[in-house]
């Protein structure tokens, strides 16, 4: 399961198109200004995407080229991918009308649609379908959400508690700077399978995914 952003694109892009100081309530998506934005967001998907692909290639690439030298393995089939958005706008059709939805915290759940659910560093993740609910937009949660900031987080525990805490659930931590770890500690997140089990009208768990390892930068 890979995770990326749009990062690179956020102080340089938004908010030079929509500097802060205006303040905006809503932006016209027929305005030059919010004409730009739209294409900016597009790109910014399309970049998260794009990276997203790359790594799943590399990955690939490399669980083959040691599966076969480990094990003799020399033909391995991978399922398809999912990929999807959280945190975009798009314009679609809802209730006959043809409105602009923002899934900030969310992704698309349409009907038979496969989406990914992460849990939080060392927990669970689901692979979800979408049930197509027109209540909620055709949308469900993005992940298990925060519970205490990343500020609280690193305040109350320790680097050695979480390094600890994934270490007694048996799972790798790859990341190089250790010090800001506690800001993704599990306990920073709300619980999955409580989360999951809120918004069954929303979607059907297809997959429970354990985590074996965690790469963080
Ligand atoms: N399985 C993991 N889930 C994670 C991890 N870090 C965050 N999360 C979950 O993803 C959502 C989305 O993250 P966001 O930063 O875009 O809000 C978040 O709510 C968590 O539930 C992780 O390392 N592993
Ligand atoms: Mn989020």
């Amino acid at each position: 399961m890979f995770r990326t952003g749009e990062k690179p694109f956020q102080p340089a892009v938004y908010s030079s198109v929509v500097p802060l100081q205006w303040d905006l309530a809503y932006l016209s998506t027929d305005s030059e200004t919010g004409k730009d934005y739209l294409r900016w967001m597009n790109l910014a998907m399309a970049f998260a995407n794009e990276n997203r692909w790359h790594m799943m290639r590399v990955v690939i690439g490399i669980v083959k080229r040691l599966a076969e030298k480990y094990a003799g393995i020399t033909e391995l089939e991978c399922s398809k991918p999912i990929s999807c958005h959280h945190n975009y706008a798009a314009y679609e059709e809802h209730y006959g009308k043809k409105v602009w939805i923002h899934r900030k915290g969310a992704i698309r759940a349409g009907d038979g649609e496969l989406g990914i659910i992460p849990g939080a560093m060392g927990t669970y993740s689901y692979l979800v379908k979408g049930k197509g609910n027109p209540e909620s937009f055709l949308s469900c949660s993005h992940g298990a959400g925060r519970i205490m900031s990343r500020h609280a987080a690193k305040a109350q525990f320790s680097v050695d508690r979480t390094i600890n805490d994934l270490k007694s659930r048996g799972v790798f931590l790859g990341k190089q700077k250790k010090l800001d770890v506690s800001e993704e500690t599990r306990f920073a997140y709300k619980e999955i399978e409580f989360v999951i089990a809120n918004e069954l009208d929303l979607i059907e768990p297809v997959k429970r995914l354990k985590t074996m390892a965690v790469v963080k930068g």
